[in-house]
């Protein structure tokens, strides 16, 4: 097991490059399960999730080579093979075995997902989806069992904007018979990304983007080759840590348009931001002033961001104020910030967080992928040494991340950990 330690206080400078977007990935992967023959996902991030779901594909008999960031998927032999306990615990996306394997063979038996804490995250909205589409579903001992005579086209109004369930229900609905209609559709660029596989494998596919999606099924489904979009919150992250801690850093393989929330707030904060095709130019050369965000469904301020923002806003001139409207449980990062001298309340909803202060090194622990990453952010600004575990949350969704910042001038380095540091870390 290991630690990751950084020095604090060095300058960022310098160019980056972003990798395949992890929510895209965890979703295009068990989207190859639907088709008859082989298909190729380029650029995929070196990330844990992405070996778990290789490993997953596995399982239920598919073949999988990795050519580097490239990896081929081979379906012809897979088969309805339960998955109830194991590496589906591992990540959330694990979910998406339910759609992909319903659509293909009518079946499946998933148990329930991982992936990180961020307070109650149901899945009410997928179960809902697919018993309109036909299936019987129900969850016996932790599994989820769904079975299907035969899966027909319906009208799906989704209660709560659901990334997860839109995605879901397009995997079920693709190969189903007639039309399905999906209102209240969510449409982060990554459901596009996975509506686009789709349709490169033959579906008939609708909407996406917009808030209504319309799939007509068809009987089946082929290979085909797929780029998968950057990652735009491995992008904003280092967006957020430039303006922490950057002199000029150029963001590079990142799709502007998909971060104009964070891009907006980091203008209002006095940040320098130049925006071309695929790069994004970033300067700290003004004091930061505060800002309030609340995150919000796509197009808003993402919550997967708002985490290592709070760093940031450790740095403005006042007091900040966040509201996490999609997971107002997400705070499991603020008593470790505090731990590094942050000042932050948390007053009903919403998170206050007090500047400027001087962040002080010290020993926190990840509890989840964003938390590191706000954890790494209070690093590069603290005086000293910051000690982070809980890695296994960070390599989930970012591929070289000691690597890229210390390319970035970051000092940052990673350390195997003894067996007493082990034990103390269990307790924290
Ligand atoms: C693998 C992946 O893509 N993960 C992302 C995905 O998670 P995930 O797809 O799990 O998140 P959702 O978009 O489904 O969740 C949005 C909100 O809807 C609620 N909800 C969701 C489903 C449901 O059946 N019932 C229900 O009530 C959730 O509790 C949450 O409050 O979107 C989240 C919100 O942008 C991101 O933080 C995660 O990084
Ligand atoms: C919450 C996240 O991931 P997951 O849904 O995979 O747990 C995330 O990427 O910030």
């Amino acid at each position: 097991m290991q630690k990751l330690l950084i020095e604090g206080g060095h300058d960022l400078n310098g160019q980056v490059r972003i990798s395949g977007a992890k929510n895209s990935a965890v979703a295009l992967l068990p989207a190859a399960i639907l088709a008859d023959s082989a298909v190729t996902i380029e650029g995929l991030p070196e990330i844990s999730d992405v070996d778990t779901l290789g490993d997953l594909l596995e399982e239920i008999g598919g073949s999988v080579y990795r050519d580097g960031q490239d990896i081929t998927i081979h379906p012809e032999k897979m088969m309805a093979m339960p998955l109830p306990n194991g590496k589906v615990k591992k990540l959330r996306a694990s979910y998406y075995f339910m759609g992909a394997m319903l659509g293909k063979f009518n079946k499946a038996v998933i148990g329930l997902p991982g992936g990180c804490f961020l307070g109650p995250r149901p899945i009410d909205q997928h179960i809902k989806g697919f018993e309109a589409l036909g299936a019987e579903v129900t969850n016996e001992q932790g599994a989820i069992y769904l079975r299907a005579n035969e899966l027909r086209g319906a009208r799906i109004y989704l209660d709560v904007v659901s990334v997860g369930a839109t995605i879901n229900i397009m995997l079920a609905a693709v190969k189903a018979k007639g039309r399905t209609t999906i209102e209240n559709a969510a449409k982060e660029p990554e459901i596009i990304d996975v509506a686009t596989l789709l349709t490169n494998m033959g579906a008939k596919i609708k909407g996406v983007g917009t808030d209504v999606i319309r799939i007509d099924g068809v009987p089946s489904l082929h290979g085909c080759r797929h780029t998968i979009i950057p990652d735009r919150i491995e992008a904003g992250t280092y967006a957020i840590a430039a303006a922490a801690k950057g002199k000029e850093v150029v963001i590079d393989n990142v799709i502007p348009q998909h971060l104009e929330s964070l891009i907006a707030k980091l203008r209002e904060m006095n940040v320098t931001i130049e925006e071309s095709d695929e790069q994004l130019y970033i300067a700290r050369n003004r004091p930061l002033k505060s800002v309030d965000i609340k995150t919000l469904v796509y197009p808003g301020f993402p919550t997967d961001l708002q985490q290592p923002f709070t760093s940031l806003l450790t740095q403005a001139n006042h007091s900040g104020v966040i509201t996490d409207t999609i997971y107002s449980a997400r705070l499991k990062h603020i008593d470790e910030l505090r731990r590094m001298n942050a000042v932050i309340k948390v007053e009903g909803g919403s998170v206050i967080v007090s500047g400027p202060v001087q962040l002080e090194g010290a020993k926190v622990k990840a509890s989840d992928l964003r938390a590191g990453a706000s954890l790494i952010i209070a690093g590069l600004l603290a005086d000293g040494i910051t000690e982070i575990t809980g890695l296994d949350h960070i390599d989930r969704g970012y591929e070289r991340l000691t690597e890229k910042l210390s390319s970035l001038g970051a000092n940052i380095w990673r350390e195997e950990m003894t067996d007493v540091e082990i034990m103390q870390d269990q307790n924290m």
